[in-house]
């Protein structure tokens, strides 16, 4: 690792000299949280998204990964979708199946997709629905400040503006407290019609993890980590605070290249 460091209120950074690096360390992190997990709570709660995330989760396909993970515990859902159908290429579900699902061997029946043939209003719905289920069942844990799912594992990644799931920069969204799972209908990034974790879900989890990685996001994680002030709101991906769980942010030396560097050691 390039560099490491813990952030006073942002969380732990890992820089990575490369992709390949970065691959590597953050299918180490998912492998080992799910084995904890597995090992406390017999299942492991992971919530994806979409985007150049699902790419760099490559590295779980292959060995030592895809023997050594307990797949048969996973429990697989989206911390946001675009509404479109499932084959669609802007798919989220069709972006995780074929570069990791269909690669290793998850119990379909653990694989909780969200609707694709009704609308974002009845799939945010529904999905919150199937969530509470399982929240009974305690296949997702609870959290124990709030009523919140408290999910093992949220993987996110942040587009250059900032925005992380389907939470965009001055949207309203960001203020939706009520709902667990909710929806947009103006997105500023196509599609328009979107299904999104809410932040009080985010930050509720036991482990959330942020992964940007491009030249092109360098401000974005300027802004969402370094201490900026006050005087603009803040960007979603600086929203997302877990209030008890732990928040790690994997990075590439281009995407981290704006950020003060005092916080981190090599
Ligand atoms: O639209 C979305 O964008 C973000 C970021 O995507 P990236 O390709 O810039 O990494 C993604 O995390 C989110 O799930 C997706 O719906």
């Amino acid at each position: 690792m390039a560099l490491s460091g813990v952030h006073k209120d942002r969380g732990e950074l890992r820089i990575h000299e490369s992709l390949d690096e970065l691959g590597t360390d953050l299918a180490d992190y998912i492998a080992e949280l799910s084995e904890t997990s597995v090992k406390e709570r017999g299942v492991f709660a992971i919530a994806l998204s979409g985007g150049s995330l699902i790419g760099l989760m490559g590295k779980l396909c292959e060995a030592p990964y895809n023997k050594t993970v307990d797949w048969a515990k996973w429990y697989i859902f989206w911390a946001d979708e675009r509404a479109v159908a499932k084959n669609h290429a802007d798919s989220n579900y069709k972006l995780a199946k074929d570069g990791l699902l269909s690669k290793v061997p998850i119990v379909p029946s653990h694989v909780h997709s969200i609707n694709d043939s009704v609308s974002a209003e009845e799939a945010a719905d529904e999905y919150e629905f199937v969530i509470r289920q399982l929240v009974k069942t305690r296949t997702i844990s609870v959290s124990d400040i709030s009523d919140c799912p408290k999910f093992d594992l949220i993987l996110l990644g942040m587009g250059p503006d900032g925005h992380v799931a389907s939470l965009f920069p001055n949207h309203p969204v960001l203020e939706a407290n009520d709902e667990w799972v909710t929806y947009i209908t103006d997105s500023p990034k196509p599609p328009p019609e979107r299904i999104t974790f809410t932040l009080p879900v985010i930050n509720s989890a036991s482990n959330v993890a942020v992964v940007v990685a491009g030249e092109g996001k360098a401000e974005a994680v300027h802004l969402a980590i370094d201490d900026v002030g006050t005087d603009c709101p803040p960007l979603p991906a600086r929203m997302v605070q877990p209030t008890k769980g732990k928040l790690v942010w994997f990075l590439d030396k281009p995407a981290a290249s704006k950020l003060e560097g005092s916080q981190f050691s090599e």
